[in-house]
């Protein structure tokens, strides 16, 4: 039994006046994709992926992780989900990504989560299923990106062991999501094991405008190449 969480209390920034979550990717709200691949009913032809359509769902329950004020609109856009959606809503204003996974894995009725970010539209269902197995047994399972970039938010956590981690760092006034990597038995899912299962789109997060375009423009080439 695995919780997929999704974090989207971000402030979206560099997007500009819009909440990157629900903004649409080729007419689909951001979030929305992530819950797709989440449940197993993404697009027919997922870009980057050589896998087939569709799937098994990866989850059996979606948590979201936003502020109280994004609610309504993550919801909609989430309404055809076959999943049911628990909500962690941030008490304090923007506290971070790394209060966002302790919220999502309390909220979390499973022992596990895959946590992604709401940005990640093109996340691999089969490498969080790998995650997810990889993590059975240990506290958690991180890819590391060229041996130094740890992917702390598409990443499988023991719920429990994951939010007293997260609570002790920001206890101690470390927001940081590298925080909880130094405190977490972890396995690392190392740049070889990451080749050998999925490739580098799992990892595209959508921070701007011209970001959002660039995954537009993919959607589009993997349609016209079905
Ligand atoms: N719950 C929660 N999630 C956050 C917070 N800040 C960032 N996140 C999430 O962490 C992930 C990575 O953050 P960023 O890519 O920096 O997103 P962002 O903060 O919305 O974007 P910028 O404002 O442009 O930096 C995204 O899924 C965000 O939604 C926060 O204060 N609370």
């Amino acid at each position: 039994m695995t919780t997929g969480a999704i974090l989207a209390g971000g402030r979206s920034t560099r997007f500009g006046d819009a909440d990157k979550a629900v903004a649409p990717i080729a007419g689909t709200p951001m979030i929305r994709r992530v819950a797709d691949r989440l449940a197993g009913t993404d697009d027919p032809v997922p870009p980057g992926a050589d896998r087939a359509s569709g799937g098994d769902p990866v989850v059996d329950e979606l948590v979201v992780n936003c502020r109280p004020g994004q609610r309504e609109a993550i919801a909609d856009a989430l309404a055809a989900v076959p999943l049911s959606v628990r909500w962690a809503l941030d008490e304090a204003p923007d506290p971070g990504p790394l209060a966002g996974i302790r919220n999502a894995c309390r909220a979390a009725t499973d022992p596990y989560a895959v946590v992604v970010a709401c940005d990640m539209p093109f996340v691999d269902p089969g490498f969080l299923a790998h995650l997810r197995e990889a993590a059975a047994g240990a506290e958690a399972a991180v890819p590391r990106l060229d041996g130094r970039w740890y992917q702390t938010t598409q990443a499988a956590y023991a719920t429990e062991p994951a939010a007293v981690a997260c609570d002790r760092a920001l206890g101690r006034g470390d927001r940081k999501v590298l925080a909880l990597v130094d405190r977490l038995d972890e396995v690392v899912v190392d740049d070889a094991a990451i080749r050998s299962l999925t490739t580098d789109r799992t990892f595209t997060n959508v921070n701007t405008r011209s970001d959002r375009d660039d995954a537009e423009r993919a959607v589009a080439a993997a349609l016209d190449a079905a």
